[in-house]
């Protein structure tokens, strides 16, 4: 068990003093000095105020003693020049302190960004992680950044503290009565303020969840693929209104806790006026009694101020913390939490290291390529999370090496959940899959990526260039004569070779400034093109013709057995005649195997797939080189 599940708390959470450990191990990894310039400004921000109030003393003292001024003078001048060069340097250091606070949140970004690269897909489709992730954000970003402000906030509540005690000390030699007069109202007000606080902490996850379907709002408005039917069904009002009132339902919450931290202050401000008032009159009245001298009611009420002044900012900083260490709390549960991966290995943050280089990228993935794989299914079944009924249902069968699958079925029947799996996207929930006699989960990520090449219905194009996208690297090692060739294969090369800038030509028109859109179909091209680079002994499509033109789509088809040789192949495609060429093919219904055989041999059977085949036939003909094209 990690040493951070151990401090957490059984209930998710972790102590007060296991999160400021962990922010001032955090601090001192990045900025080992941090701690000590801290402590540093804590000592002289305790230290002025003392000597403030000690300047007018000194000079009633002096004329008290009727000392001479040349020495009054002197005496008073080193004070003032103390003072002014202890202010030199707490401004110093605030600076240094403040200046140091952006790396350290930056590299907490980038860890929050990592994190949600590098988690297994289906933990990133998960409702849980998004909620977390979410949440995390939102606390660490509400008002300022609490990443930001941590050390500051320590500084403040080390600085009142050690004040605290200090000035205490000093006035409990006049008047223990003065010492009480600001410690009582202070644990009453700390007391009420703990209780706001967990009234907060109550409230927060529920004015999370409002403000998560407010961002899911926010990101359908910028959505381009959604953007097309928000506007043309007008769904823009309705958008709206969920937006409205989500905000409304969140704004009541963070409403609720304020008023509790408002009712607090109130309390506070009313203490506040006691306590000064109190301490004032007891200090005249020993002045009327005889019991202090003038030059010592100056010096007392001084570090009283101190005193007071420090015991408010002990118990806002208090309160900080505290919303400081729920957070905290949120941010160690998200980064430590989604550790284990269903691949060999956890998620850990050295393999997260930054790379843009391809060095590493081309020797893995070519490391296992060459040979075709053998795929063997057993006994595989998979249910989505949060369903009751399985997609997929005890399949067994053996993907051969250098076999060409295909895979057909109705809309629903669970062909891209099975390529999700094949993929190591997803786990089965049931049996094991098998990769030339080692199971899945022996593999590392690495190792088992390297096998795949896929072309999923839904690809994102990265903002780079057509050749990064193909050979899926910004590197320098890009094998240009390779890339020519794949989008050569693909159909592709046409259309780039005649762009000014031909496979050099950025992709991305919405984020680039010179970079170029490409319509539905050149996209698949492009992602068969990236699928066929890749040169993985296994190669996935799904749907890969479906946004193509019937000319492209019979060229794909023509060089298919170019494309895919030498490797085992699984094809899903919903125009059966297309499923000719290929080995076997797989009849999927309902998450299982329902038929499996040659075209010839499905069509003698006179099953499912010869009626799917019949009905399919009536609107495509089969022409000369054996696809398909619509009946006139
Ligand atoms: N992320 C998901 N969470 C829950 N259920 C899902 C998810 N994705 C798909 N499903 C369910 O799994 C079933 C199979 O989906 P899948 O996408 O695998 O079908 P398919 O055969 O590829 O369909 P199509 O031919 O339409 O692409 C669907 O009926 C759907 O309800």
């Amino acid at each position: 068990m990690s040493k951070e599940k151990i401090e957490m708390k059984t209930n998710g959470t972790y102590t007060f003093t296991s999160n400021a450990a962990w922010h001032w191990k955090e601090q001192f990894r990045r900025e080992p000095r941090m701690a000590a310039a801290v402590i540093a400004l804590s000592i002289i921000a305790v230290g002025l105020p003392l000597l403030n109030a000690r300047l007018p003393k000194q000079v009633l003292c002096g004329l008290e003693e009727h000392i001479e001024l040349k020495q009054l003078v002197q005496q008073v001048g080193i004070l003032i020049l103390i003072l002014a060069m202890g202010n030199m340097i707490k401004s110093a250091l605030d600076a240094y302190i403040k200046r140091m606070q952006g790396p350290f949140e930056d590299d907490f970004n980038l860890r929050m960004l990592k994190k949600r690269l590098y988690v297994d897909y289906n933990v990133l489709e998960s409702k849980k992680f998004n909620d977390d992730a979410h949440a995390v954000f939102d606390s660490l970003y509400r008002n300022n950044s609490v990443l930001r402000d941590g050390s500051m906030i320590w500084q403040r509540f080390l600085t009142a503290t050690a004040g605290l005690v200090l000035y205490s000390a000093i006035l409990i030699r006049q008047s223990i009565v003065a010492v009480l007069l600001v410690w009582v109202p202070a644990l009453l007000i700390l007391g009420l303020k703990e209780r706001a606080a967990a009234f907060d902490r109550q409230l927060r996850p529920k004015a999370d969840k409002a403000s998560r379907k407010m961002k899911y709002v926010e990101e359908c408005a910028c959505d381009l693929t959604g953007g097309k039917d928000i506007r043309m069904y007008d769904l823009t009002g309705w958008l709206t209104a969920i937006f409205h009132r989500e905000q409304a339902t969140a704004d009541g919450y963070v409403k609720h806790w304020e008023n509790g931290y408002f009712a607090v202050n109130i309390c506070d401000a009313a203490f506040c006026f006691i306590r000064d008032f109190g301490i004032y009159l007891y200090f005249i009245w020993k002045i009327i009694n005889g019991n202090m001298a003038v030059s010592d009611f100056v010096w007392y009420t001084a570090v009283a101020a101190s005193c007071q002044e420090a015991c408010s900012a002990l118990l806002d900083s208090r309160e900080k913390l505290g919303r400081l260490s729920f957070d905290y709390s949120r941010l160690r549960q998200f980064l430590y939490s989604w550790e284990k991966s269903a691949f060999r290995g956890t998620i850990s943050e050295k393999d997260n290291s930054i790379n843009e280089k391809s060095e590493t990228k081309d020797k893995a993935a070519h490391k296992l390529a060459g040979d075709a794989v053998e795929i063997r299914l057993e006994h595989v079944g998979f249910t989505y999370p949060g369903s009751t009924k399985p997609t997929i249902k005890d399949i067994n069968v053996t993907l051969r090496q250098g076999e060409r699958i295909a895979l057909v079925g109705l809309n629903g029947a669970g062909k891209s959940t099975l390529v999700k799996l094949l993929c190591g996207l997803y786990r089965p929930t049931q049996g094991t899959i098998f990769i030339n006699g080692r199971p899945q989960e022996e593999y590392s990520k690495e190792e088992y990526f390297s096998l795949l090449a896929v072309v999923f219905q839904d690809v994102k194009l990265l903002p780079m260039t057509i050749a990064q996208n193909v050979a899926s690297d910004v590197g320098t090692h890009i094998d240009r004569e390779r890339v020519r060739e794949c989008l050569t294969l693909s159909g592709l090369w046409q259309k780039v070779s005649s762009l000014p800038q031909k496979e050099d030509t950025p992709l991305g028109a919405s984020i680039l400034d010179d970079g170029i859109a490409l319509s539905g179909g050149e996209n698949q091209k492009l992602w068969m093109a990236r699928a066929l680079y890749k040169n993985a002994p296994m190669l996935l499509l799904d749907e890969p013709t479906a946004a193509l033109d019937p000319l492209a789509e019979q060229q794909i088809y023509q060089k298919y057995m170019e494309m895919v040789e030498g490797r085992t192949s699984v094809f899903i495609s919903h125009r059966l005649a297309s499923t000719r060429f290929c080995d076997r093919i797989l009849l999927l219904e309902n998450g299982t195997i329902i038929e499996q055989g040659t075209h010839d041999e499905l069509i003698c059977l006179n099953g499912r797939y010869a009626q799917l085949f019949e009905i399919q036939g009536k609107y495509y003909r089969v022409n000369k080189d054996g696809v398909e094209e619509v009946c006139a």
